[in-house]
């Protein structure tokens, strides 16, 4: 059976089902206009049985068959956020209006990140008003500081960043940064330069003030992340999740280990402490940079950070090389040549971590050739949205 999901009729479903749910009074102002959150208006109980009742239906009908499929809910579903990227154009601070993806809802609050996380962003973007530096138009493609954006840790500390355009004064944003730094629990302050008129919160690094990284505590380790850098965006949740995909891999120390889209190591270090030997493979520089740094700090020496493509990492290991493999791709999946050479190194276990569900559907159609699914669940790192994540564990059948 071929499941009959696109990216926009599973958006829907989740979307439709939700609206069934029991309605409440938001707790944001901006919630009905404000893209950032989906469905604050309805329970939180009832987001988390739409997702579930929905991500049942996906895996059902795409052929993955499971005894159980249930979402973990987030603990606490406001201010779980460890990043969030604020628009700055045209006078206004916010994010994107729900289905208006060129217009910016002006935001005097936001529930996804502590009060005085966004206080701190906004205070960056309303000094930057007064410093004259002009904000970006999305439509036009003129003016500089495109983005605030905001990482924050379980200690409410905070690394923040500007994204601008190429140019700028650095007198300027050094005052900028004076006043990033002057508001509560900030550590440190990114200026980044996205020249492109691809609309991203990322960028080339130009110069910092402060911390550059900030402190991460996962599990037992500590992870520093850098502004660009990934980190599992639900400060209440990340532990668990972390924590269950390496349970569910459960290394012993004979075993050499990949753990592919490593980040900046916070699976791959806990499987360090377990296995004989871990790969870490991460294609972004700054963040496998940080994965060496955070093996480092965490005295961990098994655990080999390769700054590689999956694909070509996987191309070069020897079938039977690796008895366990772990996989935390982006939400494109790992696509069917990826599976391929999954399936020729013949791991015995794979662990697949997915924020997309959709593409999580279709590997593991191909991957069923020579696994089975013995567990799959859903983690609500998102909620007020759409979005969830998911584990499955994958066990070689034969
Ligand atoms: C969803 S994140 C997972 C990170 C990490 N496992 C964690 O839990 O923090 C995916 C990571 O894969 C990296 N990535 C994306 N495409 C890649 C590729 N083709 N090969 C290797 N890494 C890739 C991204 O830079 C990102 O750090």
């Amino acid at each position: 059976m071929v499941t009959t999901f696109t990216a926009k009729t599973l958006r829907k479903a989740v979307m439709a089902r939700t609206l069934t749910g029991q309605m409440v009074v938001p707790r944001c102002p901006h919630a009905r206009e404000c893209g950032g959150c989906a469905f604050q208006d309805r329970s939180y109980t009832d987001q988390v049985t739409a997702k579930t009742d929905v991500l049942r239906e996906l895996y059902a009908t795409g052929g993955i068959a499971v005894d159980e499929f249930i979402v973990i809910p987030s603990p606490n579903p406001f201010a779980y956020r460890t990043r969030m990227d604020y628009v700055a154009t045209k006078g206004r601070f916010g994010l994107r209006a729900r289905g208006k993806f060129n217009y910016i809802i002006e935001l005097t609050t936001c529930h996804l990140i502590p009060p005085t996380a966004f206080a701190a962003a906004r205070a960056v973007w309303q000094r930057a008003g007064e410093l004259g530096i002009a904000d970006y138009d999305i439509r036009t493609h003129t003016g500089f500081l495109r983005y605030i954006v905001v990482r924050r840790n379980a200690m409410d500390e905070l690394l923040l960043a500007a994204v601008t355009a190429a140019g700028g004064d650095e007198e300027t944003m050094t005052e900028l940064a004076t006043t990033a730094l002057a508001q509560a629990g900030v550590v440190g302050f990114h200026w980044l330069i996205n020249d492109t008129l691809t609309d991203v919160s990322f960028g080339e690094p130009r110069r910092h003030w402060g911390a550059a990284t900030l402190a991460m505590r996962i599990g037992e380790m500590t992870c520093f992340i850098g502004p660009n850098t990934f980190f599992q965006n639900n400060v209440y949740l990340a532990d668990r999740l972390i924590g269950d995909a390496v349970a569910a891999a459960n290394p012993n120390p004979t075993m050499r280990v990949a753990d592919l889209y490593g980040g900046v190591g916070a699976i791959g270090l806990h499987l360090a402490r377990r296995a004989a030997v871990v790969d870490c493979v991460e294609a972004v520089a700054e963040s496998a940079t940080l994965a060496q740094h955070n093996a480092v700090v965490n005295g961990i020496t098994n655990f080999n950070p390769i700054c590689a493509d999956t694909l070509a990492y996987l191309q070069a290991q020897p079938s039977g090389s690796l008895p366990l493999i772990v996989a935390d791709p982006p939400r494109t999946g790992l696509g069917p040549q990826v599976c391929k050479e999954l399936l020729r190194i013949g791991a015995q276990r794979i662990v697949y971590v997915s924020c997309n569900p959709l593409t999580q559907v279709s590997d593991l159609r191909l991957l069923q050739a020579a696994y089975r699914v013995t567990d799959l669940r859903g983690y609500d790192m998102f909620p007020h949205t759409p979005h969830v994540e998911t584990i499955a564990v994958l066990e070689r059948s034969g």
